[in-house]
């Protein structure tokens, strides 16, 4: 196991922003943290780190206590973006990668790559208060990436990308899982979770409320979707039991029942009352998986 939290808590004062957590990833792993505003994901970013220590539990990489101050093989996205605004994007890299602990000509080198590969060469000698937030948000993720770090912790890394940028930041924290290194990040975005996470948590209110892989979680909810589409008012099909919830949609409804049967169920009775031209059964997405855990966690 490369990155072990065990039990671990965290109270400010005697607020508990984290409740005995625990989280395991593998080597090679990229792992999703979600939760609501507040949840204590930042918190946990910084234990890890060994920013914070936690009141109570462990946590290790590869056996032993981080500290992120002289750990040349971490990389971290902070929450708050902190870069220097009047000195020179190039200045500032070089800086930050000599802090994790890079000779100038590496740091260089890896400058020139990675200005390439988010396609902002360009900014290289701008101060960085001459940058849009989008392309300074790109510089700081360089400045968690450029030193190779071989564990990753990105604190909202997608946040205030556009969708073009969104997918470049992807394909380079693919590449870094594919090279064998460990990724933490945390997001709102539970599409971005569910395309590249083998393994998530969701929390609320230092709480886990469920952790486990894609599937895990998703079989763990124990509701299906039913997806009819039909040129006929389905709404009768709602008082059937075993269905839990019916959204209408342009094309139908969307059933959403907790037993197999009762899809079967559902389309006998939606055929005896005209043709359907659609019926399809679907996982639960993650996003009606977070609000209902987590609405059910603020009630
Ligand atoms: N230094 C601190 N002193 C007191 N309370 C704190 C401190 N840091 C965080 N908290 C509280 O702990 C809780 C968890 O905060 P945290 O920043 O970890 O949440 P988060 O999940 O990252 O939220 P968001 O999605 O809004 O960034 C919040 O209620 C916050 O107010």
């Amino acid at each position: 196991m490369t990155l072990q939290i065990d039990q671990v808590t965290k109270k400010f004062g005697t607020f508990t922003a984290v409740d005995q957590l625990n989280i395991e990833i593998e080597q090679g792993t990229m792992y999703g943290l979600l939760g609501a505003n507040g949840a204590g994901k930042t918190t946990t970013f910084r234990m890890i780190l060994g920013l914070l220590t936690p009141n109570e539990g462990h946590i290790t990489w590869r056996g032993e206590t981080i500290s992120y101050a002289t750990s040349p093989h971490i990389g971290y996205l902070p929450e708050e973006r902190g870069l220097y605004p009047k000195m020179k994007v190039e200045e500032q890299l070089i800086f930050l990668a000599q802090l994790r602990g890079m000779n100038k000509q590496d740091a260089k080198q890896a400058l020139t790559h990675w200005l390439d590969r988010f396609e902002i060469p360009q900014y290289r000698t701008k101060r960085v208060e001459e940058l849009s937030k989008g392309n300074q948000q790109k510089i700081q993720v360089i400045a968690s990436l450029m030193h190779n770090p071989k564990l990753l912790i990105l604190d909202e890394p997608f946040s205030g990308l556009d969708p073009v940028n969104v997918e470049m930041l992807k394909a380079a924290i693919l590449d870094f899982r594919n090279d064998g290194a460990t990724i933490l990040f945390s997001s709102h975005r539970m599409d971005h979770v569910e395309e590249l996470c083998e393994q998530l948590s969701i929390m609320a209110h230092g709480k886990q409320l469920v952790q486990g892989s894609l599937k895990e979680v998703k079989r763990g909810y124990g509701k299906q979707d039913v997806r009819i589409h039909a040129d006929f008012d389905l709404s009768e099909l709602a008082v059937m039991p075993g269905v839990e919830k019916m959204t209408p949609s342009i094309e139908g409804a969307v059933f959403q029942i907790s037993d197999d049967i009762v899809a079967q169920q559902l389309l006998e009775e939606a055929m005896k009352r005209g043709p359907i031209r659609q019926f399809v059964m679907e996982e639960p997405s993650l996003h009606d998986i977070f609000i209902e855990k987590v609405g059910n966690a603020h009630a």
